[in-house]
């Protein structure tokens, strides 16, 4: 047996305990809880087999109880003592996505993103559309390309068509983006035909994780009237490694800000569900931009109420994102083509001006949040460096 030492300050402490998959010394990916700097392997630790799997659906999947149950025992384990072959140090693990994504749902719940986004994309017209402050609108994305930090992200090929052009053109993106969003995993769907309560929210949502929704602006620009996002957004989404139970957030829980006109009765909630989790964006090892999460105008409640209320099904494994996280301030803009301003205000990476991506470039965002008991957590980071196209 032994004891695992987590430095008073660390990002993973007790309040925390996030869940992931890993592998270390060549065994198959199962699932582990990260503490300090140790990742502890939970089928040896608890002698349970639900998490001798490479993913964490079987547990999510087992809902609530076992989840707060769960988290006692994994506290109680390392506070206590541990086998010492289920201790791993962090750096020697490789870790792999988390989950099994079943859908995957990108919302756009920031009033500064979706302000800013409309006066980019659409100068002539009112920054929000008519619909925003009614719903949170969302739309479906391509599940099977959610890929865990660390993945390279090949430049995506496809039509583009800058504004002066009259006719589109094939090759690499020359516009590609970032969009620092927060994830949300289901942890307990709904059967077809029902619709999940604003109030169900914290009994159903297992955690949650960073994302990265990589954009490419000129693909998207040219394709995506009137249906939406399509292949500007497709070719790669990519979350953080370890998924912050839902249950450690606690401590950020903020209200929302105020929703004026009141939404509809499905959407009201009765306690807050905004987070009060500062994220940080990094371009090149350089941090470009902090953007706040308590400023999204929609609470993840409420863009799960939404996307059920028609009676769609939920799953085990669904990921619905928040949409890009930006804040009133320009170095609080969760994508480049906002701090950018369209590609027209340069921003200063390693000495030299920049716009957006280029090849060899790599992203990190992290994420702290208050824990309990006065403390900080963390959520890791998501990262990702681009390759050339390969003009598939
Ligand atoms: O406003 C637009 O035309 C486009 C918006 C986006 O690209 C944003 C999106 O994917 C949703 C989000 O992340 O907020
Ligand atoms: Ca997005
Ligand atoms: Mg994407």
């Amino acid at each position: 047996m032994t004891r695992i030492e987590i430095p008073r300050d660390s990002l993973f402490g007790t309040e925390n305990l996030p869940y992931g998959v890993f592998s270390a010394d060549g065994a198959e990916p199962r699932v582990g809880v990260r503490a300090g700097d140790s990742v502890v392997d939970l089928a040896v630790a608890l002698g349970d087999e639900i998490f001798a799997r490479p993913t964490l659906n079987a547990f999510m999947a087992r809902g609530y109880d076992f989840w707060v149950e769960t988290r006692r025992r994994v506290t109680e384990l390392v506070t206590g003592e541990v086998p010492g072959e289920a201790v791993h140090p962090v750096e020697r693990v490789r870790t792999h996505l988390p989950v099994e994504v079943a859908d995957y749902v990108d919302f756009y719940a920031s009033e500064h993103h979706a302000s800013n986004l409309g006066r980019l994309f659409r100068p002539d017209a009112e920054p929000l559309l008519p619909n925003w402050k009614h719903l949170p609108v969302g739309y479906h994305g391509r599940a099977g390309t959610v890929v865990v930090s660390g993945t390279d992200i090949v430049r995506p090929s496809g039509q583009r068509k800058a504004p002066g052009e009259d006719a589109p053109s094939f090759g690499g993106s020359r516009r590609l983006d970032i969009e620092a969003e927060l994830g949300f995993l289901v942890g307990t769907g709904s059967p077809l035909g029902s619709a999940v309560p604003v109030a169900e929210f914290s009994r159903r949502v297992f955690g949650a994780v960073l994302v990265n929704d990589w954009s490419a602006r000129d693909i998207q620009a040219w394709e995506y009237v009137p249906l939406g996002p399509f292949l500007g957004k497709s070719f790669a989404t990519s979350i953080s490694p370890w998924v912050v139970p839902l249950l450690a957030l606690e401590a950020a829980r903020v209200p929302t800000p105020a929703q004026v006109p009141e939404p509809l009765p499905y959407l009201r909630e009765s306690e807050p569900w905004g987070l009060d989790i500062d994220l940080s964006v990094s371009w090149n090892g350089e941090e470009v931009s902090r953007p706040p999460y308590r400023e999204m105008y929609w609470s993840p409640a409420q863009m799960l109420a939404h996307l059920t209320v028609n009676g769609a099904s939920s799953r085990t494994g669904d990921l619905y994102a928040s949409g890009t996280i930006s804040g009133p301030e320009k170095a609080q803009r969760g994508a480049f083509i906002e701090l950018t301003w369209g590609g027209k205000e340069p921003v200063l990476v390693g000495g030299a001006e920049r716009t957006f991506l280029e090849d060899g470039d790599e992203v990190v965002i992290s994420a702290t949040a208050p824990g309990a008991k006065g403390t900080r957590i963390g959520f890791g980071e998501v990262r990702g460096r681009v390759l050339p196209a390969t003009g598939a």
